[in-house]
């Protein structure tokens, strides 16, 4: 890869994440993900925005395009560490050492993470929120956004050409072809909604209040490019990739899309006799339904739906005198990502004592669900269960639709 031009002396040295590999070791990325760093050149000072890991051969990529730059040893003043996740920082010792003069600046609350993860302690320079650097011609303000997604979190913003360099807010999974998003292709921007909104649900959805402080923050800012670290760099109309991450946040407490997601696993199909009563009864009411079997669905897809939809409707059988346990896992995954106040329906068999019901209840507690009943039988579903799940679903449907 070459860098990309941004402005005149800003650049985006990027390097492309193949699809074998996990994200954060939990999810998947099918096509990949980008990890993009900037260089910031003034006529005094030459900096680099974010780092990599060496992953995937990220380094070299990078440190190729960094030489391309001309950015060889002892050419680059300062190294902004604008969030510590290792995707970002991983190989801070081997730029450090090959940038051995260079000075880190990073929030207060950075500065003990970089000794403690890298035994660096020597050029860090905690920056203050509002504080500005001047690098000849350019000038970089950070602003201090805790827990987006980190505590240490802040971003930097380049005043003269208007970018704003967000690391892990604005991002999405995905390898893209070109660096701006006014370059995709239809498909492609395609890709790119659906894995933003993937990114977010997986990545951000837990700090979801926090990134509505954060973006008020930048409230009265104006922002000519936004250049996370991951996905592309967003030219077009900056304020909607803003604009989406404020209604993805609103998710939490809502309102969310009048949409329904069934989340269902089955071992032997009894379970299963029940879903075309639940969907039918839903889609009477004309209302958008995802229907999801776990585990054969990673929770990365499930949580994405489940978040931004207004009902929930979970399917499973009882199991060793508790929930199935990849309905289990799933359910934890969606209450630590605070998924909360769903329109809640169940169903689900039992063989003899049942179990799965009282272990749910506390995952209603927990997350504060709307819960409308359940429909549990033993063995194979009757006729009358049939008949109750599909009043049941008709009747979430239509209070969800108003
Ligand atoms: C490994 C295993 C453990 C089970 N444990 C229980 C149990 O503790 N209590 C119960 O009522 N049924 C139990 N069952 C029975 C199932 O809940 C029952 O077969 C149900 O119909 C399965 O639904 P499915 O066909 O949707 O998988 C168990 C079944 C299996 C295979």
């Amino acid at each position: 890869m070459k860098p990309d031009v941004l402005a005149d002396g800003v650049y985006r040295v990027a390097a492309k994440i193949g699809s074998r590999n996990l994200f954060e070791g939990i999810w998947p990325i099918p096509d990949g993900v980008m990890l993009n760093s900037y260089v910031v050149e003034g006529s005094e000072k030459r900096v680099l925005v974010d780092l990599v890991k060496d992953w995937d051969g990220a380094l070299e990529a990078v440190g190729d395009q960094l030489e391309s730059l001309s950015l060889g040893e002892g050419d680059l003043d300062y190294i902004i560490i604008n969030h510590m996740e290792p995707d970002h920082t991983g190989a801070m010792v081997e730029i450090v050492n090959h940038y051995p003069n260079v000075e880190i600046l990073c929030s207060a609350k950075a500065v003990p993470l970089i000794k403690h993860f890298y035994k660096i302690e020597k050029n860090v320079r905690a920056v203050s929120d509002g504080e500005t650097l001047d690098l000849g011609g350019k000038t970089l303000k950070f602003f201090m956004t805790p827990n987006i997604h980190w505590p240490e979190t802040m971003m930097t913003f380049l005043e003269e050409d208007e970018i704003l360099f967000s690391c892990d807010a604005f991002g999405s999974f995905g390898r893209y072809e070109y660096c701006f998003d006014d370059e995709l292709s239809a498909e492609e921007k395609e890709k790119l909604a659906s894995e933003t909104e993937r990114y977010y649900a997986n990545i951000v959805s837990s700090f979801s209040p926090f990134v509505i402080k954060g973006i008020a923050k930048l409230d009265g800012l104006s922002i000519k490019m936004v250049a996370p670290s991951h996905g592309v760099v967003w030219r077009s109309e900056p304020e909607k990739i803003i604009e989406r991450y404020r209604t993805l946040a609103s998710y939490m407490q809502g309102p969310r899309e009048k949409e329904v997601t069934v989340v269902w696993s089955s071992m032997y199909g009894n379970t299963q006799a029940l879903l075309s009563s639940i969907v039918d009864g839903l889609k009477s009411e004309g209302i958008p339904v995802h229907v999801l079997r776990v585990p054969q669905t990673h929770e990365s897809f499930v949580l994405e739906k489940v978040w931004r939809s207004e009902g929930l409707v979970i399917g499973m059988p009882t199991y060793e005198y508790k929930m199935f346990p990849p309905m289990y896992h799933v359910l934890d995954i969606l209450e630590r990502s605070h998924v909360q106040g769903r329109k809640t329906l169940r169903f689900g068999s039992f063989g003899w004592s049942g179990g799965a019901e009282k272990q749910f209840d506390e995952f209603v507690t927990a997350m504060k669900l709307d819960y409308r009943g359940v429909v549990e039988y033993q063995g194979s579903p009757s006729e009358e269960d049939k008949q109750k799940a599909y009043d049941l679903a008709k009747a979430l449907a239509k209070d969800i639709n108003g």
